[in-house]
């Protein structure tokens, strides 16, 4: 058997089409224009280009993009001046800090001063509070994603075996979260995981998200399984001499002989999560003004 891939790539697009119709009504009918700020502190090329994709997809849709690139020796306090600002200006309606920042800055302190209604990381101690009591807040990019591709795959998630392999706050925790409410049940299983692979097994549902390359093998998992691969390892290229190959958690070739539905790296997860990051800055935008939330776009 081979699996149904699951094109993101495609997903992604059309999401952003309803943002972005969604984004001109709201300038039509409102004279609202959401507005989306990402600051990038220190020069890692790899946030570079994600942070130049965000740029381009958020103008792309209709969005205001403000984005403040700060040296690599930028202070906490000056940091979170520049936090502060946007978190008073009523033209940004969602606020990242794109991580890694240098080892100086503490993650958790910068999540920590982005008002919550503009954390649209969803990454704030509020806004996962606020998941995982099963209220309405801003929800992590990557896990929302992930579900939009389930539930697109499998209308009724309700009592399927789910397994996540990763416990990160960034994605493990939040997804469980998401498949919780979704009436799976839930294991979230990690590097100290008894019998990982067997524990795998049993699952109709696979996220892997641990950032070890190709570790998901197909005697892990289940025929007819969805699978899901949020992990991104870049390699140099066995080919082509001076280009970059990405590997997801998942061994792609081996699994889509045995899985229902696969998702590739690249081309899955990955843009779901910036799609991901412009439906909540759209959603932040009309609940700071009080209009009504665009559909589908929100759990
Ligand atoms: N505060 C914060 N929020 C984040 O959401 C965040 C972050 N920091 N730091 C880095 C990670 C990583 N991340 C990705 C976004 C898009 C792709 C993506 O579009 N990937 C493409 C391929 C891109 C390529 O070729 O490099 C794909 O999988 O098809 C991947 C990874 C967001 N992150």
């Amino acid at each position: 058997m081979s699996a149904t891939i699951i094109d993101g790539k495609a997903f992604a697009a059309d999401i952003r089409e309803k943002i972005s119709d969604h984004v001109t009504r709201l300038r039509e009918e409102n004279g609202i224009i959401p507005g989306l700020a990402v600051v990038l502190v220190g020069e890692d090329p790899a946030s570079e280009v994600y942070v130049a994709a965000k740029h381009k997809q958020t103008t792309e849709v209709g969005m205001r993009s403000f984005k403040h690139a700060l040296p690599a020796d930028t202070s906490e306090a000056d940091l979170f001046a520049l936090i502060d600002k946007l978190n008073a200006d009523p033209e940004v309606h969602g606020i990242l800090c794109q991580f890694p920042v240098p080892d100086h800055l503490d993650e958790r302190a910068i999540v920590a001063r982005i008002d919550p209604s503009k954390d649209v990381d969803g990454l704030s101690v509020v806004n996962a509070g606020l998941l995982a009591s099963g209220e309405k807040g801003l929800v992590s990019c990557t896990p929302l994603g992930c579900l939009m591709l389930l539930r697109d795959r499998i209308p009724n998630l309700s009592g399927l075996d789910a397994v996540v392999i990763g416990r990160s706050n960034l994605f493990g925790k939040p997804m469980a979260q998401l498949l919780l409410r979704e009436n799976c049940t839930v294991t979230i299983a990690h590097s100290r995981t008894k019998d990982l692979a067997e524990t795998v097994r049993r699952a109709d549902i696979v996220v892997a998200a641990v950032g070890r390359a190709e570790m998901v093998k197909a005697d892990w998992v289940k025929s007819g399984a969805t699978v899901i691969d949020v992990g991104i390892t870049r390699i140099p290229h066995p080919d082509k001499p001076g280009k970059t190959k990405l590997l997801g958690d998942v061994a792609f070739d081996e699994v889509s002989e045995v899985a229902g539905a696969i998702t590739p790296v690249p081309g899955g997860v990955g843009p779901m999560t910036i799609a991901c990051l412009l439906a909540n800055t759209l959603t932040a935008c009309c609940r700071a003004h009080d209009l009504d939330e665009p559909e589908g776009l929100t759990v």
